[in-house]
């Protein structure tokens, strides 16, 4: 079925404002799928209804089982990907998978080898990469370019909506093929890919309040729908952190006290001619545990090293306030303020 007038909506479960995912189905009849929709990844895949029970991981998430799909297409061929938190191991497999009501045969991995950590914290099954070919594993053409050379969208662009409040239905929502007006407000601006084939842009510096403190010859911003915080080279975020009064806790994360929260200062991302800038209802997750207020920064250290590195990842708290578009068309990004 050709979407309503060449764009394609998934609504999107947001998961304490750090984990954000969609239905998608692969196989007929239709095996349900919870996935993160990723441009930091160009692979789809899935738990295996053959995973070993030794993966626990595997178990607690839904599993996709070839023997009961009518469509399934053997391919059998091995499939490792690799992950900040780790490696998922697997096979290949080929079947109908629908996004958004859009069907497509897509090569994807069942995953056999689910780590524990960080997977039995997700409360999502698979990820589904929105990257370009060029970051493919196995030179599998991704979902969204097999969806492209359908010509079924009104343009070559996918948009996405992460809503800031956790009880807000729907968490969220991607579009395939445009955007949604319910979600922005104010023109989009827009910026190229830093080089074709990676969802990352020329980022021209960092301020905290009025100053500028990092990124002043220029950096990469890396736009990432599969992240959930922002992260910075390790060097900058200590730096930012002394600036706002944070202290680091035992296992790497900063906390700030609650009651300082509203004396905190926006950080601001110069972006192709804009400043995109985070207040501190942006950047801090205020969660009570065992009665207590626990105030904590949501940037992350992650040194990338060269010629990648380094890279600012402006994951979900920065998509929840800009509302993106991603441009494979002509190559952009686009920002817009978020509603
Ligand atoms: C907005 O929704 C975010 C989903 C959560 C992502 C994540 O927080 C997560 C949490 C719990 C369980 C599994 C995973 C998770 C792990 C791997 C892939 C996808 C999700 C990731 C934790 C590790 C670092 N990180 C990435 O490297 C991510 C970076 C991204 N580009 C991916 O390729 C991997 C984010």
């Amino acid at each position: 079925p050709s979407p309503k007038n060449g764009t394609a909506p998934t609504p999107l479960i947001n998961y304490l404002d750090t984990q954000y995912f969609g239905e998608i189905s692969i196989g007929s009849p239709a095996q349900m799928f919870n996935v993160v929709f990723d441009t930091g990844s160009a692979n789809l895949w899935v738990p295996s209804h053959s995973c070993s029970p030794l993966y626990t991981a595997c178990f607690t998430h839904n599993r996709y089982d070839a023997s009961k799909s009518l469509t399934h297409i053997y391919n059998g061929t091995g499939f490792s990907i690799q992950y900040a938190s780790g490696n998922v191991r697997g096979f290949l497999s080929e079947d109908v998978v629908v996004v958004g009501g859009i069907p497509v045969v897509q090569v994807f991995a069942e995953a056999t080898a689910l780590p524990a950590i960080p997977f039995i914290f997700a409360k999502f099954d698979g990820v589904l990469g929105m990257g370009y070919p060029d970051v493919a594993i196995d030179g599998i053409t991704p979902v969204f370019d097999r969806i492209m050379s359908q010509h079924v969208l009104k343009q070559n662009v996918f948009s996405v909506y992460y809503s800031r409040d956790p009880t807000h239905i729907p968490g969220g929502e991607l579009v395939l093929g445009g955007t949604d007006p319910n979600y922005h407000t104010g023109s989009f601006h827009y910026m190229n890919t830093k080089e074709k084939g990676k969802w990352e842009v020329v980022m021209k510096g960092v301020s905290v309040g009025a100053d500028m403190l990092f990124c002043m010859n220029g950096c990469t911003a890396v736009i990432d729908t599969g992240s959930s915080y922002i992260t910075g080279p390790a060097s900058s975020i200590s730096i930012l952190m002394k600036t706002i009064g944070a202290v680091e806790l035992a296992e790497g994360g900063y906390t700030v006290n609650c009651n300082l929260v509203k004396l905190l200062p926006t950080v601001a991302f110069h972006l192709g001619g804009q400043e995109y800038s985070l207040t501190e209802e942006d950047y801090i997750l205020w969660q009570s545990e065992f009665g207590e207020d626990i105030c904590s920064v949501t940037f992350k250290a992650l040194d990338v090293p060269p010629p990648t590195g380094p890279i600012w990842i402006l994951g979900a708290n920065f998509i929840a306030r800009y509302y993106t578009e991603f441009d494979r068309g002509n190559n952009r990004i686009g920002f817009a303020q978020a509603i």
